[in-house]
């Protein structure tokens, strides 16, 4: 067996878990009827969201980000002595998390280590990840790996180090002269209001630490500024609340308060993907220039070599059973209560 212990549990293999992305156009409908399944999503929304990805010829960015970083945890770990085998499997689309499994399985792994490609707490960022690993087992079978995700990570250094670095570069391409009315402007998916109730063992989780990384992000990037946390791509049905507001209407309110910059940094996502590039460089972009607002979104981790070794630490905090490196405040624990977290309420035809 590859792999080596750590006193207490034996990890031979590391697995990225990731959301998953459309790779050519015939990939969109049924990627999409894969996200959105039992979810109560709304064709007009499902359509609306399918022309997002077919401005970018039907391919999301986010799986050769996926095999991007995997490369780069490949480097990462190799320098650092730890051999394990990498795997990758996605939520929504191939490589499926099952098909993974499966080969994971027919290589003689026993247990791995996941890293989901997601900082927080809350049904879709974590609880998810840790349903689709069981889902994933239970299709394999007799003989299916354990999988043990990695822990939330929205207050590591390696995560918060990235975006205050890309706030500044940011930053440092508006007008200077215009700092005093410069907001800088948080984002990250908006959930329905009932799921971020339920995040985390006591609730509120996801917003929580998103208010804790904007609070660290801001104070070492650009302290003399004014910020606030906002929400993108609302999905869901219209009667059904979501975290607002949006950063469109954010927006207009700003530049009615005589905001003339803003900076938009995504801190809700890992990587540049389709929300990213669709919700923030097209439609957020389109909305500060026809407001008149000087507007620079900064980047997201990606391949950061800071955030890259940011999970090889995880791993080694995981395998040395030692404490855990956080900026802020809140509580973390390598493995969720099992009863956090609820999954939303299944509308429309079951999966
Ligand atoms: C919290 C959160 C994250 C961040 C944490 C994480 O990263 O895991 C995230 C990430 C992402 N969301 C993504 C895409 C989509 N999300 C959708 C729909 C939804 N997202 C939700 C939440 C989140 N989503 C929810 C509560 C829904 C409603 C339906 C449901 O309960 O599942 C839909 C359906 C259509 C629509 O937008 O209505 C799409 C296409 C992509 C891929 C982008 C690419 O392709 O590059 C990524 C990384
Ligand atoms: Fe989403």
């Amino acid at each position: 067996m590859i792999g080596w212990q750590d006193g207490r549990v034996v990890y031979d293999a590391f697995v990225l878990l990731s959301f998953g992305g459309p790779e050519k156009p015939d990939d969109v409908m049924p990627f999409l009827r894969n996200v959105v399944r039992g979810r109560g999503v709304p064709d007009e929304r499902l359509a609306e969201v399918a022309e997002h990805y077919m401005h970018f010829g039907g391919v999301s960015p986010i799986n050769q980000q996926c095999r991007d970083l995997l490369a780069a945890i490949g480097d990462e770990f190799g320098r650092h002595g730890i051999d394990l085998p990498l795997y990758w499997g996605n939520r929504n689309w191939q490589p499926m998390l099952a098909d993974t499994v499966a080969q994971m399985r027919d290589d003689g792994v026993e247990t791995a280590l996941g890293f989901a490609t997601s900082a927080y707490g809350g049904y879709s960022s974590c609880k998810q990840y840790w349903e689709d690993i069981a889902a994933a087992r239970k299709a394999v079978g007799p003989g299916a790996p354990k999988i043990l995700k990695l822990r939330q990570f929205h207050d590591h250094p390696g995560f918060v180090e990235p975006n205050i670095e890309s706030v500044r570069t940011a930053l440092a391409s508006l007008d200077e002269s215009r700092r005093a009315t410069t907001r800088l402007v948080f984002t990250a998916h908006s959930i329905p209001v009932s799921m971020a109730k339920t995040a985390g063992p006591t609730g509120g989780r996801y917003n929580a630490q998103l208010e804790e990384t904007a609070r660290l992000v801001h104070a070492a990037a650009a302290a003399d500024l004014e910020y606030d946390l906002v929400w993108q791509s609302r999905s869901g049905p219209p009667q059904v609340p979501w975290l607002e507001p949006d950063i469109n209407d954010h927006l207009e309110s700003l530049a009615e308060k005589g905001v003339t910059d803003v900076v938009v940094s995504p801190i809700g996502f890992v990587s540049d993907h389709l929300e990213v590039i669709w919700d923030l460089d097209n439609e957020a972009k389109d909305t500060a220039a026809r407001l008149g607002l000087g507007y620079a979104r900064a980047t997201t981790p990606g391949t950061h070599p800071r955030f890259v070794a940011m999970i090889r630490e995880l791993v080694q905090e995981r395998t040395a059973g030692a404490s855990h490196t956080t900026l802020g405040t809140l509580p973390t624990w390598d493995v969720c209560p099992t009863d956090c977290c609820p999954p939303p309420q299944r509308r429309g035809a079951p999966s």
